[in-house]
């Protein structure tokens, strides 16, 4: 990604893809339902730590046909090819996250803090998501010293 461009999204009932239910998924299923989307998980297995109630879960290997409805794909499966064909098979109006491979992705998750207030986001546009957890912990720090009364 050359020259990404940060926007915030309303997801309040769009329909949201994830494949895979492993604990990538696992986190950015946790993101997409406080985010109010309408979740739609497309795998064998699923992660304890998905909310089965709060989500639509198909029984199945990843295919096409389930994810002609979507707005948004997340391919979040272990197996590189998968997630390459989720891109690769998506519509050209459906925005896909490969979880694997950040070459191969319309756009980025990013670390994020929320307050009652503020959005704090931060982003190593692929470069070290760990950098991103770790500078975003250095930036809670931070806000507690100036805005000790801002709840998160
Ligand atoms: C490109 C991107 C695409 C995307 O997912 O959107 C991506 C890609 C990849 N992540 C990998 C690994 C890890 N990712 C994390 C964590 C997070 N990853 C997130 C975002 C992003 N990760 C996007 C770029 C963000 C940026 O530019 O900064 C965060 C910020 C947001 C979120 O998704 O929730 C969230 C922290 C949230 C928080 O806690 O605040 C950890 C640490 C952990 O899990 O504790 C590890 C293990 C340690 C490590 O390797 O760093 C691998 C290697 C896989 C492999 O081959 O093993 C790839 C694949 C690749 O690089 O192509
Ligand atoms: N972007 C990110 O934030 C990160 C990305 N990764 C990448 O994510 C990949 C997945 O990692 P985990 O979630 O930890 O793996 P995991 O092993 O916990 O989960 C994999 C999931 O994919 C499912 N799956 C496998 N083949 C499938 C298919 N054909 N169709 C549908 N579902 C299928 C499995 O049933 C399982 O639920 C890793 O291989 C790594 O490349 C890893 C860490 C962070």
């Amino acid at each position: 990604m050359q020259k990404p461009y940060p926007i915030l999204l309303d997801l309040s009932d769009k329909k949201v893809g994830v494949v895979g239910g492993g604990n990538v998924a696992a986190r950015k299923v946790k993101g997409l339902l406080a985010a109010g989307a309408d979740v739609t998980v497309v795998s064998p297995v699923i992660n304890d730590r998905i909310d089965r109630q709060k989500i639509h879960w198909i029984k199945d290997r990843y295919a096409a046909d389930y994810f002609k409805q979507m707005d948004l794909i997340f391919a979040c499966t272990d197996d590189f090819e998968v997630n390459q064909r989720v891109k690769r098979e998506a519509k050209p109006f459906q925005l896909v996250n490969n979880t694997s491979n950040k070459h191969h992705s319309d756009f980025y998750n990013v670390a994020q803090i929320n307050t009652d207030n503020f959005m704090i986001t931060v982003s190593t546009n692929g470069v070290s998501p760990s950098a991103a957890k770790q500078l975003k912990a250095k930036m809670l720090t931070w806000l507690k010293t100036q805005y000790p009364d801002e709840r998160r």
